[in-house]
């Protein structure tokens, strides 16, 4: 599967000179006050009562209200910055969130008030989905509306960079060193590999990405039979073929080791389908022969609460109760490889002077180099609202 030629290329834009770059992230409570008000800011427009919300607030409960997630963003600007600097491109990073403090409107405003007015924007995800990519490209549209300054500052975003080496290697480190961690304690045998990402509605994931090539649903490599459902369009498609790339490179040191590409932190009407099967399930479904777990979460890109309770706490209770050891390997955080990459992907749009030759593309699958700008359908399933960078 690739994208048609013509089209993927009429969504490449040439680079230019920024002003500055916005690091867009999904936000997060840092006291037990702030989770219900959050719960609502992600909940919006749905109408669901604070009751219910409760219901769902428990794991933020379990770390005193805090989300981990906004120190995580904090952590990966300032790394940000030095990467900038030692490279002296000279761009200035801002912090903005969906659905926590500081929002989008806080950081648009003041950018807007530092004098920049050409903003090349960093998602903090990898995939393509609405969630993943266009709740983000209508939220930053609807910010620009609310502070009044659409004509004033323009927004670009970098391509979805889930095949972009920046990513895809500290992955393949984390998988070696959580294979090499069950060697070490005699489990290679009986090893398995999951790759976990967000489940989303398999209508979501139908639609995700461009439309006039979405790829149709294949059963999940698991090396066996599966019954499960794991969804049509790029979404699932790029997260295969990410999975199947990490397990051929750690494939000369560690052969022939079953995986599967698994889903979690599904939440809605359970009438509704998601994308299957969920890692509890995967996992008491597995062979007995099966003794060691990697569980890689390459559907993150820090070890905020999804991780910290979906995996650390349930999906390794489940792993307990079946008697298999897990091994949780770390998303890409920090990680110096990660960073340089972001700023590669920095560089592929951006440069000193008009004119300039950008940095080169990269992508390690044949699903990229990525869009840069996407078509106006683009993960659209339910009402179209404005958009920044779109083609
Ligand atoms: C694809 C995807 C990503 C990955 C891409 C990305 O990173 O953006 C992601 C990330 C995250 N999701 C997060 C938290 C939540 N997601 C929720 C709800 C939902 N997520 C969805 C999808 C995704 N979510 C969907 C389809 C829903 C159903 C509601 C809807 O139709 O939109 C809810 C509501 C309560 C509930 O329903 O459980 C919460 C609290 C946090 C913060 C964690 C922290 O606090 O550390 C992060 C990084
Ligand atoms: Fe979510």
């Amino acid at each position: 599967m690739t994208l048609p030629p013509l089209a993927a290329s009429s969504r490449t834009l040439p680079a230019t000179t920024y002003d500055a770059i916005l690091l867009a992230g999904f936000g997060g409570p840092e006291g037990q006050d702030d989770v219900i008000p959050y719960l609502r800011n992600v909940t919006r427009g749905r109408g669901i009562p604070d009751e219910r919300l409760e219901e769902v607030a428990h794991h933020y409960r379990h770390f005193g209200g805090i989300s981990p997630i906004n120190d995580q963003n904090r952590d990966l600007k300032a790394a940000l910055e030095a990467e900038i600097a030692k490279r002296g491109l000279g761009l200035p990073v801002y912090w903005g969130n969906r659905f926590w403090a500081p929002y989008f409107a806080d950081a648009l405003k003041e950018l807007h008030a530092d004098g920049h007015r050409k903003v090349l924007v960093l998602v903090t995800t990898s995939f393509s989905s609405y969630s993943g990519c266009r709740a983000y490209r209508e939220d930053l549209a609807t910010a620009l509306a609310e502070t009044g300054l659409e004509g004033e500052l323009e927004l670009d975003k970098v391509r979805q960079y889930f095949d972009h080496p920046g990513f895809v290697n500290p992955n393949i480190d984390a998988v070696r060193g959580g294979l090499a961690s069950l060697k070490e304690q005699g489990l290679l045998e009986g090893a398995h590999v999951m790759f976990a990402t967000h489940s989303i509605p398999t209508a979501a994931a139908d639609v995700s990405g461009p439309r006039e090539a979405l790829p149709s649903g294949e059963p999940v490599a698991t090396g066996g039979e599966n019954e499960w459902y794991a969804g049509g369009g790029w979404y699932v498609e790029q997260q295969r073929a990410v999975a199947a790339l990490i397990m051929d490179k750690v494939a000369d040191e560690f052969p022939d080791v079953p995986w599967s590409l698994v889903f979690q932190s599904r939440s809605g009407s359970p009438e509704i389908p998601w994308l299957e099967p969920d890692i509890n399930d995967a996992i008491e479904k597995l062979d007995d022969a099966v003794k060691g777990l990697v569980i890689s979460p390459i559907g993150f890109v820090s070890d905020h609460m999804e991780v910290a309770w979906d995996l650390d706490n349930e999906a390794v209770e489940t792993c307990e109760e079946r008697g298999i050891v897990p091994v949780r390997v770390p998303t890409v955080g920090v990680d110096p490889q990660y960073v340089a990459g972001l700023i590669d992907l920095v560089e592929e749009r951006h440069v000193a002077t008009p004119g300039d030759t950008p940095r080169e593309r990269e992508a390690l699958t044949d699903l990229g180099p990525w869009q840069d700008v996407c078509p106006t359908d683009c993960c659209l399933g339910r009402a179209a609202k404005a958009t920044i960078a779109n083609a």
